[in-house]
């Protein structure tokens, strides 16, 4: 039983480039012909305050406490106004990035004090039972930087992460195997480095074998 007691959160989650957006728009019309309401969001983003605070972190210089600072409160308004609201409606939530992304960005990449993210978390995810609210499922797009870095090659104007070294999306890379290890119940891994076409079918095969999908 997923823990939200009617909705599906699901989170999506991988380094810049990995394929989640690709693969995001299929799932929703799975779900939408499946008769399931499907709410389609991201992080950091998803409310006006979040989309303000989303392109202060993704554009203008600032340190790591900072930036995890912003990522929670852009989350926290996030949680309240969309995610909260659509799980207790039933809705299916389909969110590109949650807080896994902090610990592999902030924590891994950037450096940041681990023990000081998971207290924020546990503040911002507080959820009224006394639990801490996380996605119902992680599907976690695990690619190579290097392969990454090729996808993403001259395809936009990158921002103060897509312009990180590769040195920093492999550190990233091992912070979301580390979150995946400490909760292998939530975590899907899919092998991001293969055809479109089987990606699509791991995915599928998640929410098939947890008769979400049929
Ligand atoms: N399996 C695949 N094989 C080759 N190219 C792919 C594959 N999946 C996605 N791509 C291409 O790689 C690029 C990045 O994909 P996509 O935008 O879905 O990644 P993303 O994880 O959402 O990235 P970001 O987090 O940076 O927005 C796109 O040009 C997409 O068409
Ligand atoms: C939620 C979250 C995101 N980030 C980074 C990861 C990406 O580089 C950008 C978001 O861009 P995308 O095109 O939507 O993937 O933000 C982060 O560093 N920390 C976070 O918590």
């Amino acid at each position: 039983m997923p823990m939200s007691s009617t909705g599906l959160f699901i989170s999506f989650e991988g380094i810049d480039g990995a394929g989640k957006s690709t693969h995001i728009d299929m799932l929703a019309k799975a779900f939408d012909a499946a008769g399931r309401r499907v709410v389609l969001t991201r992080e950091p983003g998803g409310t006006p305050l979040a989309e303000k605070l989303r392109s202060l972190v993704l554009n203008d210089p600032m340190d790591p406490l900072s930036e995890s600072l912003l990522m929670f409160a852009a989350r926290r308004d996030h949680l309240q106004r969309v995610i909260e609201p659509a799980l207790a409606r039933g809705d299916v939530v389909l969110c590109d990035r949650f807080t896994d992304a902090t610990f592999a960005y902030q924590g891994h990449g950037r450096g940041f004090d681990l023990a000081v993210l998971g207290q924020l978390e546990r503040w911002v995810q507080a959820s009224t039972d006394g639990g801490l609210r996380q996605p119902d499922l992680t599907l976690w797009f695990d690619l190579p930087a290097a392969v990454a870095a090729e996808r993403l090659a001259g395809a936009r104007v990158p921002d103060r992460f897509e312009a990180q070294p590769q040195a920093f999306f492999e550190r990233v890379s091992e912070g979301y195997a580390a979150r995946a290890q400490a909760e292998p119940a939530r975590f899907v891994r899919i092998d991001a480095n293969q055809p479109r076409e089987r990606v699509a079918a791991m995915v599928r095969q998640a929410f098939e074998q947890r008769g979400w999908l049929a």
